[in-house]
C-alpha cells in the first residue's frame, strides 16, 4: 500500500504522517511531498521510528515521483486560517495549489483514492473532481472531502456533555465543512436524548469548533493535531476498504446520491474501489431538517465557486 501526503511538512501533514508511520499495515510505503525544503528531514525523522512502513521525502520538483503508484493520496497542502478569516477566504490561495496537485494525480496515479483536507473543502473537492473530469479520469467513488474532524469533535463534545464512553459514542455529521453547512445529527445519537436547549447550544459549538481553535491559537494557524488524528482515522477506513474488510462505513463529503447538493457529506460503505455504496443518512428531526434546508444556498455557492475555477 502506498500512501502519499501532499503538504506533509505542515502542521497537519507532520501529525498525520507520524500517525500513519505507526498505523499503516506492515510493508506500506509512506510518501511525503511538500514545497517546503524541510520535507526530506521530516521523512528522515519519521524513518527512525521502528515500524515496518518505509518513508520517503520528496521536495518541490519531485511531485511525479512522490505520487507514482499511490493507492491513497491525502492533501493537507495550503494555507490555514487566521482569526477573523472564514474558510472561504482561503479559496484565492488554495484553489491554485489544489488544481496543480490534482493535475499531478491525473498524471501519476489516476486510480488513487484521494482525500482532500485543504480548505475550503466545500470548494476544493469540486476543483479536484473538475480537473479529473477534464482529463477523463474522474470516478466519483474515489474522491473524498475529509470531514472526519467534524465527526470526532462531535463525538468528543457529546460524550463530555452526556457522560458517555467516548470510545463508543457515534455522531453522524452531514452537509459540508464550514459553519452552518456542518450538520451534526444529534437526534440519531444512540442511547441518549437531548433537550431543545442542548441541541440549540451544541450544534453551533460543533459548527464553530474550527474557529474556537483558530482563535485559541491566536494567529498561529488552525487545527493541526486533531485534524491529523481525524485524517489518519479516515485514511485507515480507506485502507481497510482497499484490503477487502467488510462493512467499513464512514462519513465523507462526496458526489453522492442524497439529492441535497452536488457534493454532500453522507455515510458511505468503503471497499476496493473507494465508495462501494452510498448510504442514506436517515430521518432528520424538525430542527435538523430546517438546518439542512437553510445551509443549501451557502453550500451550493461554495461548490459552484470550485466548479467555475476550473471551467471559466
Ligand atoms: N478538512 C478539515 O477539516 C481541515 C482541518 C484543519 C485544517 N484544514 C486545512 O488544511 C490546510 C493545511 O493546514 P495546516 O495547518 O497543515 O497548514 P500549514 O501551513 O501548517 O501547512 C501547509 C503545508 O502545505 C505546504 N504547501 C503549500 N503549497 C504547497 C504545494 N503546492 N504543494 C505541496 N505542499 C504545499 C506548505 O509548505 C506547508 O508545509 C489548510 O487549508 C487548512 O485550512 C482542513
Ligand atoms: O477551521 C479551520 O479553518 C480549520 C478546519 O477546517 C477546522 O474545522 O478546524
Amino acid at each position: 500500500m502506498k500512501v502519499t501526503v501532499l503538504g506533509a511538512a505542515g502542521g497537519i501533514g507532520q501529525a498525520l504522517s507520524l500517525l500513519l508511520k505507526t498505523q499503516l499495515p506492515a510493508g506500506s510505503e509512506l510518501s511525503l511531498y511538500d514545497v517546503a525544503p524541510v520535507v526530506p528531514g521530516v521523512a528522515v525523522d519519521l524513518s527512525h521510528i521502528p515500524t515496518a512502513v518505509s518513508v520517503n521525502g520528496y521536495g518541490k520538483e519531485d511531485l511525479d515521483s512522490a505520487l507514482a503508484g499511490s493507492d491513497v493520496v491525502l492533501i493537507p497542502a495550503g494555507m490555514p486560517r487566521k482569526p477573523g478569516m472564514d474558510r472561504a477566504d482561503l479559496f484565492a490561495v488554495n484553489a491554485g495549489i489544489i488544481k496543480t496537485l490534482a493535475e499531478g494525480i491525473v498524471k501519476n496515479c489516476p486510480k488513487a483514492l484521494v482525500g482532500v483536507i485543504t480548505n475550503p473543502v466545500n470548494g476544493t473537492v469540486p476543483i479536484v473532481a473538475e480537473v479529473f473530469k477534464k482529463a477523463g479520469t474522474y470516478e466519483a467513488n474515489r474522491v473524498f472531502g475529509v470531514t472526519t474532524l467534524d465527526v470526532i469533535r462531535s463525538e468528543a463534545f457529546v460524550a463530555e456533555l452526556k457522560g458517555l464512553d467516548v470510545a463508543t459514542t457515534k455522531v453522524p455529521v452531514i452537509g459540508g465543512h464550514s459553519g452552518t453547512t456542518i450538520l451534526p445529527l444529534l437526534s440519531q445519537v444512540e442511547g441518549v436524548a437531548f433537550t431543545d436547549e442542548e441541541v440549540a447550544a451544541l450544534t453551533p459549538r460543533i459548527q464553530n469548533a474550527g474557529t474556537e481553535v483558530v482563535n485559541a491559537k491566536a494567529g498561529g494557524g488552525s487545527a493541526t493535531l486533531s485534524m491529523g488524528a481525524a485524517a489518519a482515522r479516515f485514511c485507515m477506513s480507506l485502507i481497510k476498504g482497499l484490503q477487502g474488510e467488510a462493512n467499513v462505513i464512514d462519513y465523507a463529503y462526496v458526489e453522492g446520491n442524497t439529492g441535497d447538493a452536488q457534493y454532500f457529506a453522507q455515510p458511505v460503505r468503503l471497499g476496493k474501489n473507494g465508495v462501494e455504496e452510498y448510504l442514506p443518512y436517515g430521518e432528520l428531526s424538525a430542527f435538523e431538517q430546517k438546518a439542512k434546508n437553510d445551509m443549501l444556498a451557502t453550500l451550493n455557492k461554495d461548490i459552484q465557486e470550485g466548479v467555475d475555477f476550473i471551467n471559466q
